[in-house]
């Protein structure tokens, strides 16, 4: 059994983290829950920082909200010094929410909307990472009604694809994301967006993909991205002073995932950094990055309560749970893999192998195929592993399952940071015209 952080079984035979017998959450919260180990966050924040400090580059370690993105997380992103990326109004709201600095807040996204657009510069984020060149024109023209001018990005696609899942793989070439590099566009954008006046042009953002475990793509990506910036000096005597590699470093989900340590990844960029800049005689330029999983992601758990069973001899047994695709799409998506054990009997040698359905109506609302666990019983709590990243912020209310509570954990004491939704939440935006109210009373 691989424990992350602070997890530990405890001498009950529970699972413990943070401190905190996962039980006697589950009493306290109940369940589904999601379970955030503060610490390991924090650890994961300190890990790029002290990496990216000791290779002595100016930097921005920027948190990829979308992964995780609620007021407390905020909370702990600005207190470990890093930046923020978000891609809504919603992402943004919350940030502001929590107290984040506007200025270092990075505003992503291939469809920005005017209204988005307003709010981001009406509190002056720090940049936006311009997408295609309508967002240009209309980013240009908005900011110029205010009076103000922007630091901007440009996202590019440099034509390198990630080793991931298709879904998330978007830096190559067939990609609805940015400027491609490869036909000239990227060329043209960087002209565009320096002839616009309400515009500060700072470089360029590539992201490659999501759930990466070698350096190698992060390398190409560099190089393609520097050359890019060794040729805009040359032909249009303009010089980036921010390059930005996006996000993607992978995490260990379930054996067999090998993620490198993250100052494997944090070295490799920077020696690329300083090579390529020192061969081209190109000033050395700040380095933003954009973690999102590899902040969150080890550090979630998922406990949930086990209801019905059913067996099928000869074929497989069923274990359910009370959440599912509504709290974590992952495995329906992407065909994720978790890992996961019994909480409240960690200590119980593996009798028999299930396989976990969640509760919704569709067969496909599976969390885990094949897992090996004692003999489960109606009652149990099942403790799913690495859910921080993309589960609370993928959730839905499809048949109208209510979202879980989220709580922090650490040093022994429990923060509800989330609170489950109501069955009014469930409703809270529904209205009945007047003519159905009128023929649901005559019925
Ligand atoms: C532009 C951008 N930055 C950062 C991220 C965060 O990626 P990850 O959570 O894999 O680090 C993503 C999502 O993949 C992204 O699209
Ligand atoms: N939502 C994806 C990662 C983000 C991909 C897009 N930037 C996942 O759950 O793995």
């Amino acid at each position: 059994m691989f424990l992350h952080g602070t997890s530990k079984i405890n001498s009950k035979g529970h699972l413990e983290i943070g401190g905190c017998d996962v039980t006697d959450l589950a009493k306290q919260f109940g369940t589904p829950l999601y379970i955030v180990d503060e610490e390991l966050v924090r650890q994961r924040a300190r890990e790029f920082m002290t990496a990216f400090r000791a290779t002595g580059l100016r930097h921005q370690v920027a948190y990829a909200s979308k992964a995780f993105c609620v007021m407390a997380m905020c909370r702990v992103a600005e207190e470990e010094g890093m930046s923020l990326d978000v891609v809504s109004d919603g992402e943004l709201y919350t940030a502001l929410q929590a107290g984040f600095p506007a200025e270092r807040i990075h505003f992503h996204g291939n469809n920005k909307t005017p209204e988005e657009i307003n709010m981001a510069l009406d509190v002056n984020i720090g940049c936006f990472v311009v997408d295609n060149f309508i967002e240009l024109q209309l980013l240009n023209a908005l900011a110029a009604d205010k009076g103000k001018t922007v630091n901007v990005l440009l996202r590019i696609t440099p034509g390198v694809e990630a080793h991931t899942h298709d879904y998330i793989s978007t830096g190559q070439q067939d990609s609805k994301f940015g400027f491609d590099l490869s036909n000239g566009t990227a060329f043209k954008a960087v002209e565009a967006a320096i002839a616009q006046p309400n515009l500060k042009l700072l470089g360029v953002h590539s992201h490659i993909g999501s759930q990466i475990f070698e350096v190698e793509g992060f390398r190409m990506a560099f190089e393609k991205v520097s050359a890019f910036a060794v040729e805009i000096r040359d032909k249009l005597n303009y010089t980036f002073t921010v390059l930005n590699l996006g996000g993607g470093f992978g995490i260990r989900y379930v054996e067999g995932d090998t993620p490198l340590p993250v100052a494997t990844y944090v070295q490799a960029i920077a020696d690329a950094v300083l090579t390529t800049c020192k061969g081209a005689d190109f000033p050395l330029p700040e380095i933003w990055i954009e973690p999102g999983r590899s902040i969150v992601g080890d550090a979630g758990t998922t406990l949930y309560t086990v209801g019905t069973s059913k067996e099928i001899p000869g074929v497989r047994k069923y274990i359910a749970v009370d959440g599912g695709m509504t709290d974590n799409p992952r495995p329906a998506l992407y065909e994720s893999k978790y890992e996961a054990i019994l909480a409240n009997r960690a200590n119980d040698a593996t009798e028999e192998v299930v396989s976990v359905a969640g509760k919704c109506c569709e067969s496909g609302d599976m969390l885990i195929w094949d897992l090996n666990l004692p003999a489960v019983q109606s009652g149990d709590l099942l403790a799913v592993f690495c859910t921080g990243a993309y589960n609370y912020a993928m959730a839905s209310n499809y048949n109208r399952i209510r979202r879980p509570a989220v709580v922090f954990v650490k040093d022994g004491k429990a923060d509800l940071v989330v609170a489950r939704e109501s069955y009014k939440d469930i409703v809270g935006n529904d209205l009945i015209p007047e003519r159905l109210r009128k023929q649901a009373v005559s019925k």
